[in-house]
């Protein structure tokens, strides 16, 4: 019941994560986007937890992240980081809330910042963000960046379709993923691109990758916990493992307990006062 043995039980930093490349130590991540689950999740051995914008799927039951707002994700992280006692705790900025200007991008980040107590942000996109990210590293937050796959702009590209398939969208990529490590990102989000091409940026870019859907070759690994755990259904991509099936033991338990009212088994004599 333990989960993971950790070794090392300080609060892990993004300098962790660079060493953590170094030493080609693996670097496990997942989402959580409440108290309970984030704090099973850093007591079981994470060393990272993202309060991804995929909340708005998977909280919130919207079809894309476009509409999840800054208070909503300052909600989510705040009940986040109220739980969290190791993992590195990073935040994804929301649609909106730094692509239109690089000042509005740097209020908003310092605002999660002081709001949600989190350790890092996340934006996704190459060099045209970069301007972006540099004033919100120069302002001392710590970056993520996030390439690939980035469903911020799904409307753009219509499909969640693997990318940089082609030889011009994987050179861009190996560029963007080369600007952001040396604009000073501490770490880079793969997501659904061919492992071949994971792998090259992993050995070509200094700051530790983090793929889904990029194959076994990136610095660690990341995965939507509901969805690891079995409680989305429906959601199959090939790059998804289910560790459990919650949906089902949440089914059966909540049949249980509806059972049990329906015929006056629950409560009983020793659960009444
Ligand atoms: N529950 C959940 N898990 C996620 O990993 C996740 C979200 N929500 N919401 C935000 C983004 C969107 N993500 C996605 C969305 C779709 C696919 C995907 O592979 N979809 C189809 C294929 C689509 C296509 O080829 O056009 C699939 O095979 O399931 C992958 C990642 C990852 N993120
Ligand atoms: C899938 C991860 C990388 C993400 O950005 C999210 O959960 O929002
Ligand atoms: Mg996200």
């Amino acid at each position: 019941m333990a989960g993971y043995l950790v070794s090392d039980t300080r609060k892990v930093t993004t300098h962790r994560f660079m060493e953590m490349k170094q030493k080609g130590e693996k670097i496990s991540m997942l989402t959580s986007y409440d108290f309970t689950t984030a704090g099973i999740v850093d007591a079981a051995g994470v060393d990272g937890i993202l309060i991804g914008d995929s909340a708005s799927n998977v909280m919130a039951g919207n079809t894309t992240t476009i509409p999840i707002t800054i208070e909503q994700m300052i909600y989510h992280a705040r009940s986040v980081t109220n739980a969290v006692k190791r993992a590195l705790v990073v935040c994804d900025m929301p649609f909106g809330s730094y692509q239109a200007d690089c000042s509005d991008g740097v209020r908003n980040a310092i605002r999660i910042m002081k709001e949600s107590g989190c350790d890092a942000l996340k934006l996704e996109g190459g060099v045209e963000i970069l301007d972006t990210v540099r004033r919100i590293l120069d302002a001392g937050i710590p970056v993520m960046g996030h390439l690939g796959l980035t469903p911020q702009s799904i409307n753009k590209f219509g499909t969640y379709a693997v990318r940089a398939k082609e030889e011009q969208e994987a050179d861009k990529l190996m560029s963007d993923a080369k600007a952001l490590a040396e604009a000073g990102c501490f770490a880079i989000v793969l997501e659904k691109v061919p492992a071949k091409l994971a792998a090259m940026v992993t050995a070509e870019v200094p700051v530790p990758t983090i793929g889904i859907g990029a194959g076994g070759a990136t610095d660690g690994q990341i995965l939507v916990v509901a969805d690891m755990l079995g409680m989305t259904k429906g959601f199959s991509p090939r790059f998804l493992r289910r560790y459990a099936d919650l949906n089902s033991i949440m089914t059966d338990a909540i049949g249980n307990y509806v059972s049990d009212v329906k015929s006056s088994d629950f409560p009983n004599e020793s659960e009444s006062y």
